[in-house]
């Protein structure tokens, strides 16, 4: 049986009165989603909140609900929905508290019940910024990465997992938002500066909103 996971009562009313716009960040393992997230943040000022380092700074943390994260992350598997959006509401709340004026997710929804659950809990995402990458491409990356990421999922029987997972659970987020008309899709394997010239041409289009 499936440990009991550990939850605490979220008061999201802080969170829901600010408003802000909320941008999902989808893409495969490796496709670019923390770079190209950095290179926004700079420009617009956007809090980034990646669900997969929030995952592992609980790991981390020591704490109870950590210690049931690492087996499955290392099995390139997905974490109970509860568990991620538990901790992406608690950041999202301290950085409302600091003044957040926006949000870039990175790494959710994983899937359709995620983005789901999120915008009828929290807010609707404005855009969905998706990073379409070759599974080869990924894979190099990923190797590239594994040579100082420290990561242990970095490596190549759990990048197969990591990438059977986005195939099997993820992909059907991108048609989901795609027929909810919010997908941005956007040919990831070029330069990472050719591709922030991409996404900085579909933010400037809701940057008055910004
Ligand atoms: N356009 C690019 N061209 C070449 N390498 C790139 C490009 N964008 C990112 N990289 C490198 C940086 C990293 O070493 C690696 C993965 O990028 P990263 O931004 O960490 O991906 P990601 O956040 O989507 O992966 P994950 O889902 O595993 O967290 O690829
Ligand atoms: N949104 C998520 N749902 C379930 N599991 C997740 C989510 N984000 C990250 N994870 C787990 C599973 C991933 O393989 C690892 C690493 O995430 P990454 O985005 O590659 O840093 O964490
Ligand atoms: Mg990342």
């Amino acid at each position: 049986m499936a440990p009991t996971v550990e939850r605490k009562k979220i008061d999201l009313a802080p969170l829901k009165a600010a408003n802000v716009p909320i941008f999902f960040i989808v893409g495969g393992p490796g496709s670019g989603k923390g770079t190209q997230c950095d290179k926004i943040v700079a420009k617009y000022g956007l809090t980034h909140l990646s669900s997969g380092d929030l995952l592992r700074d609980e790991v981390k943390s020591g704490s109870p609900r950590g210690a049931q994260l690492t087996a499955i992350m290392e099995s390139g598997a997905l974490v109970p929905l509860e568990v991620v959006l538990d901790l992406v509401k608690e950041a999202m709340l301290i950085a409302i508290e600091k003044g957040s004026k926006g949000f870039l997710i990175d790494g959710y929804p994983r899937e359709v019940a995620q983005g789901q659950q999120f915008e009828s809990e929290i807010q609707e995402a404005k855009l969905v910024l998706f990073f379409d990458v070759a599974e080869e491409t990924l894979v190099k990356r990923l190797l590239g990465r594994a040579e100082t990421s420290g990561r242990a999922d970095d490596n190549i029987d759990t990048i197969k997992k990591r990438l059977h997972t986005f195939v099997t659970s993820t992909a059907p987020v991108v048609d989901y938002y795609e027929s909810k008309g919010k997908l941005v899709r956007i040919n990831a394997e070029g330069t990472v500066d050719d591709i922030f010239g991409v996404v900085v041409a579909n933010l400037d289009k809701v940057t008055s909103k910004i």
